[in-house]
C-alpha cells in the first residue's frame, strides 16, 4: 500500500465519525488510537506467547486483537461503554491468564496500571469510571495473592524469565508514554480548533463579530490609533435571487480571501453581518486607510469571483472612521455605520469618509465626487 493510500485510511479511520457529538470527538480520536497502540502491542506478543508454546494464551492474544477490531466498530457506531468493556475485559483476562500459567514475577501486572489509566481517561460517567476502576483494583489484589502461579510456574530459565520481565515492563510503559501523549496532543489540537471556532466565522474564516469588536476594543482600551472601515457588498441578494445561496456563499469568501490578500499583516477582517465586514487598520492614518479602500476597489474590479462559467462582480460601499472620532469606540463604530449608510444611499460602489456625523444626515453630490476623488482607482492609481 502507497504511503499516500495509507494515510488517506489512517485519516479516515481516526476522524470522528459525522454526526458525534463534539463533546464525544476528543475521546473518540483519543481512543482509536488507544486501540491501535493495543493491536500493535497484541501483534508483538505473537513471537513472544509462539517461543513459550502456551497455546491458550497464543489464543487468547489473538482474541485480544479481535475484540480491540470490534471495540473500533462499535465505537464507531457511539457505543463507547461496550466497546471498552470488551477491549479490557479481554486485555484483562489475557493479564490474569498470563499471572496463572506463567507466574507473577513475569511483570504481566504492569499491565493493570495501563487497563486502570484507560478507564480513567475514557468520557464514562464518573460513576462508571470509579466502578470499571473498583473492578480493576480488586482483580489486581485476587491476582496478585489468589490467581497467580495457581496453574503452573515458570518452566524455562531464569534468564528467559527476566526476558519476558523486562519486556512487560518496556511495552507497559511503551504503552502508557504513548497513550499521555496522544491524549496531550489531541486535547491541544481539540482546544486550538474550539478556540478557532470560537473567534471566526465558519464560512469565510475570517473574525466573526465578537472577536473583531473585541480587536476593536483592545486598541480602544491600548489607547492605539486605528481607523474603521465597514463595507457591504452592493445588491447582494440579487447574486442569491439569480445564482443561489451557494454562489452567495462563494461571493462571501471570495470577498474574504480577497481582503485578506490586500491587507498588511497586522490589520483585522471580521465579518460583522451577512455580507458585512468590518476591516479594522491599527495606527493607519486616513491616507493609509483610503489608500487600502483603493487597492480592495482596484482588485475586485480585476478580480470577478469565478464560478464554472460564471464571472460574478461584486462592488462594495464603504465607511471609513478613525479611532480620534469618537469619544467612545460605540461612537467610532456607529459613524463608519453611518457613512456607509451614506454610501449606500447615495448611489453604491463608494467609500465615505466625512459626513455622517448627525444622525439623519444626507449626503451631497460633492462630498461623494470629493471623497471617492481621494480613492486611488484602477484608472488614477
Ligand atoms: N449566500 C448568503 N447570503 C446571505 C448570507 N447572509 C445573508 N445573506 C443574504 O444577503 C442578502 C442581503 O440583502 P440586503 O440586506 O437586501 O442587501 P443587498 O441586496 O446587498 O442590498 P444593499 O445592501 O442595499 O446593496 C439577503 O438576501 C440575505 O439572505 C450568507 O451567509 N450567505
Amino acid at each position: 500500500m502507497s504511503s499516500g493510500v495509507f494515510r488517506a485510511r489512517w485519516v479516515r479511520l481516526t476522524r470522528p465519525p459525522v454526526g458525534l457529538a463534539p463533546e464525544r470527538r476528543r475521546s473518540y480520536q483519543i481512543f482509536i488510537h488507544v486501540y491501535l497502540f493495543a493491536i500493535a502491542t497484541h501483534l508483538a506478543f505473537i513471537p513472544v506467547f509462539v517461543a513459550l508454546d502456551v497455546v491458550a494464551l497464543m489464543l487468547l492474544n489473538l482474541t485480544c486483537i479481535a475484540a480491540n477490531v470490534l471495540a473500533i466498530v462499535l465505537h464507531r457506531q457511539g457505543q463507547r461503554t461496550a466497546a471498552l468493556f470488551i477491549k479490557l475485559g479481554m486485555v484483562s483476562a489475557l493479564v490474569v491468564l498470563s499471572g496463572m500459567l506463567l507466574g507473577g514475577e513475569t511483570g504481566c501486572e504492569y499491565f493493570f496500571f495501563v487497563i486502570l489509566f484507560e478507564v480513567l481517561i475514557s468520557d464514562l460517567a464518573h460513576r462508571l469510571k470509579l466502578l470499571f476502576g473498583g473492578l480493576v483494583i480488586s482483580l489486581i489484589l485476587a491476582s496478585e495473592h489468589l490467581l497467580f502461579g495457581s496453574l503452573g510456574s515458570w518452566p524455562y530459565s531464569e534468564l528467559s524469565r527476566e526476558l519476558l520481565f523486562s519486556l512487560n515492563v518496556v511495552a507497559t510503559f511503551v504503552l502508557f508514554m504513548f497513550i499521555v501523549l496522544q491524549v496531550y496532543t489531541i486535547t491541544e489540537v481539540t482546544e486550538r480548533r474550539f478556540r478557532t471556532d470560537a473567534t471566526h466565522d465558519s464560512l469565510t474564516g475570517v473574525l466573526n463579530r465578537r472577536a473583531i469588536f473585541e480587536k476593536a476594543e483592545g486598541c480602544w482600551q491600548a489607547a492605539q490609533p486605528f481607523a474603521l472601515l465597514l463595507l457591504d457588498a452592493d445588491h447582494f441578494k440579487s447574486i442569491n435571487d439569480n445564482h443561489g445561496h451557494s454562489a452567495g456563499d462563494e461571493v462571501l469568501r471570495h470577498l474574504a480571501q480577497l481582503l485578506g490578500r490586500t491587507l498588511r499583516e497586522d490589520d483585522f477582517i471580521g465579518r460583522v453581518g451577512g455580507e458585512e465586514f468590518l476591516v479594522l487598520l491599527p495606527e493607519a492614518s486616513m491616507d493609509e486607510a483610503l489608500s487600502v479602500a483603493g487597492r480592495l476597489r482596484n482588485e475586485l474590479a480585476s478580480c470577478p469571483c469565478r464560478l464554472e462559467s460564471l464571472a460574478l462582480s461584486v462592488t462594495l460601499s464603504m465607511g471609513l472612521a478613525l479611532s480620534n472620532e469618537g469619544d467612545k469606540l460605540r461612537d467610532v463604530i456607529d459613524l463608519a455605520d453611518r457613512r456607509l449608510y451614506l454610501a449606500k444611499s447615495s448611489g453604491r460602489d463608494r467609500l465615505l469618509a466625512q459626513g455622517g456625523e448627525n444622525q439623519g444626515e444626507q449626503v451631497g453630490e460633492g462630498v461623494t465626487a470629493r471623497l471617492l476623488q481621494g480613492v486611488p482607482t484602477k484608472d488614477n492609481a
